[in-house]
């Protein structure tokens, strides 16, 4: 099993990496005048790639369009420069300005799209920036724009390719280390549970469309800034570095490299350049004739990079590298618990609540109470709209009619977030976990509502105090659910029952009023059930209000302190499991086979 132990204050892994740096710092010194073009190119393609790793390879959203961005960056520097006359360090912020505003533009009209259209219209606007490039006159048509002044620093113009290659390297290592930093952040943990889709990521309180624009910005941005370098050593720029051949190569370098990984990118960018120029030079005297052949090959290098290694390149060398460690950081300060209700007060209600979906109406006209310190059961047979009228509860679906209120407010048609922050937390029936992160990282998305940091502040790494207060908030709630011991262990590791009871840490580091929990004894064995059961009266002695929907009638007449019956979509019974097991239409409609071979044994 794979373990992440806590990082000693010096780690192995630190070290190579200080050895590597100290490496690349001698690399623009050491090699060949050829070498180091090639390699301040390299570096500049990393710093793009570092933008598509977090968009495409954190949160799955795939673009064509970086080159594009790049081209903006790129082409307005030069226009500030070498046809005004500024200094390249201002016309710096107004390159990155002019692509945030433009990437914010395009982020607002095309991320709410799903599944392939995204890709599609990223081409799209790739292509349109392009034409844009080449055919406006004041940006030299596809000739481009010359005489872009060098980058001077104290007085020092940077026109040797050495000097250059140490400023590329520079912007390289401030933009690989702050995506470092926002990946170990509440905001990355965010990005990373929004890769599988919104449902998570906002059942926990994250804007999902709103951090989806952010981070679409900001690899704008890192693309804005290679845009900005590139335009600035070759001191000229034309439309074709910019075009959606050169948006392709760079998702090309970041699946090669690792797209999931900040230092995959770097790996792909190093790999494909490097390949591509060795291609250019061999393949025409191979074939006797010139092309861009090389294409080819990377077209087949991406076959066989997906097929043997589908997570890229990276992943492989990260199982010979020392296994990076989490830090525990030390606690300053404790989140503020909860106000809880007093047990027996109205916490939920539910009042002629309807889901229509078309002509089917899943839930029809069901109303029901939960007052603080039960336990509830939602039950029924398959289709009864159990599911459906948990998602109404938990703000996923708007009910069609009907009022649910909760803690007083009327969340009938408020988000999934809206209510969590009220004190609604909730587990899945398909689990949904992180399998790539420990048990401790998973249980922290549970607090993202506690906390404040945003994206600025989690790529300077200003939000420690806050990261810190949630580390520890979660390892009380492994204590709290007996997995305390697993705490580094990766949650893809953990056998099923186990997960479903990370599942249950994690909705508890919200520190909730309400927990609900869909099917929590599904696939679990006997003895984990047992285990289960324990726990969840140990939360309801402890002040947790829980409503769960559940198939396992011995589990759920165990437990629960009423239930609620549901069948077609209407409720059709509720009371105390014996008076629930006394109803004759719930004994004929859902229990009667049960209950007669109970009768019989
Ligand atoms: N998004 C949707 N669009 C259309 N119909 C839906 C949707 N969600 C649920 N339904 C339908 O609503 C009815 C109730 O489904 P629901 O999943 O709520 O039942 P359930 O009691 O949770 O069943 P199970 O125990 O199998 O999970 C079913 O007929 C289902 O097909």
């Amino acid at each position: 099993m794979t373990t992440a132990r806590t990082a000693p204050k010096f780690s192995r892994r630190l070290g190579l990496s200080l050895a590597a740096g100290l490496v690349a710092l001698s690399l623009p010194l050491l090699l060949p005048l050829f070498q180091v073009t090639l390699l301040t190119n390299i570096l500049i393609f990393s710093i793009v790639v570092t933008g598509l790793v977090l968009l495409t390879g954190i949160l799955g959203l795939t673009s064509f369009g970086q080159a594009a961005f790049m081209g903006v960056g790129a082409y307005t520097t030069a226009i500030l420069t070498a046809q005004m006359g500024w200094n390249p360090w201002l016309s710096l912020p107004v390159s990155l300005l002019v692509t945030g505003l433009i990437a914010w533009i395009l982020g607002v009209l095309t991320l709410r799209m799903q599944g392939h259209y995204l890709p599609l219209a990223t081409i799209a606007w790739g292509i349109s920036l392009f034409y844009v490039f080449g055919n406006t006159p004041a940006l030299g048509g596809f000739t481009g724009l010359t005489d872009i002044p060098p980058v001077s620093v104290f007085g020092l113009e940077l026109t040797s390719p050495r000097s250059f290659a140490y400023l590329t390297l520079i912007c390289l290592g401030l933009v690989a280390l702050s995506a470092q930093f926002l990946l170990s952040s509440r905001t990355g943990r965010a990005m990373r549970a929004l890769r599988g889709g919104s449902l998570v990521a906002e059942a926990f309180g994250v804007s999902a469309f709103g951090l989806r624009v952010q981070v679409f910005v900001l690899s704008a941005l890192m693309a804005a800034l290679a845009g900005w370098l590139y335009a600035h050593s070759q001191r000229f720029v034309n439309p074709t570095p910019f075009g959606l051949q050169a948006g392709i190569e760079y998702l090309f370098m970041a699946v090669v490299g690792g797209s999931q990984h900040v230092w995959g990118g770097v790996l792909g960018a190093g790999l494909i350049t490097q390949i591509r120029e060795v291609l250019r030079d061999v393949l025409p005297g191979l074939l006797g004739q010139q092309g861009n052949f090389e294409v080819i090959v990377f077209g087949a290098l991406v076959i066989l990079v997906l097929q043997f290694a589908r997570r890229g390149l990276w992943p492989l060398i990260e199982l010979v590298l020392p296994q990076e460690g989490i830090r525990i950081l030390p606690e300053r300060k404790k989140f503020a618990a909860r106000p809880k209700p007093t047990p027996g007060t109205p916490l939920l209600s539910v009042q002629h609540a309807v889901k229509q979906f078309g002509g089917l109406r899943a839930v029809g006209d069901v109303s029901f109470e939960l007052s603080a310190g039960e336990i509830l059961g939602l039950i029924g047979p398959n289709g009864a709209g159990k599911s459906t009228m948990f998602n109404l509860i938990t703000g996923v679906n708007p009910a069609t009619s009907g009022q649910i209120t909760f803690m007083g407010q009327d969340i009938s048609r408020r988000s999934a977030g809206h209510i969590h922050r009220l004190g609604l937390s909730r587990t899945f029936q398909h689990v949904h976990l992180l399998p790539d992160l420990t048990l401790l990282e998973n249980t922290m998305m549970g607090g993202y509502a506690r906390g404040h940091a945003g994206m600025v502040r989690s790529l300077l790494h200003l939000e420690r105090a806050e990261e810190a207060s949630l580390q520890h908030e979660a390892l009380r709630q492994l204590e709290r659910v007996g997995l305390a011991d697993q705490a580094y262990v990766l949650a893809g590791n953990l056998a099923l029952g186990q997960q479903r009871v990370l599942e249950i840490a994690r909705a508890l580091v919200a520190d909730p009023t309400l927990l609900l929990l869909d099917e929590p004894a599904a696939g679990l064995r006997y003895g984990e059930k047992a285990e289960l059961v324990t726990l969840l009266r140990r939360l309801r002695d402890e002040g947790v209000t829980i409503l769960l929907v559940e198939h396992d009638m011995d589990l759920v007449m165990g437990l629960v302190d009423r239930l609620v019956v549901m069948n077609y979509g209407e409720k059709l019974a509720e009371g105390t499991p014996q008076a629930v097991r006394d109803n004759a239409d719930v004994r004929e409609a859902y229990l009667g086979v049960d209950m007669e071979e109970e009768g019989a044994a």
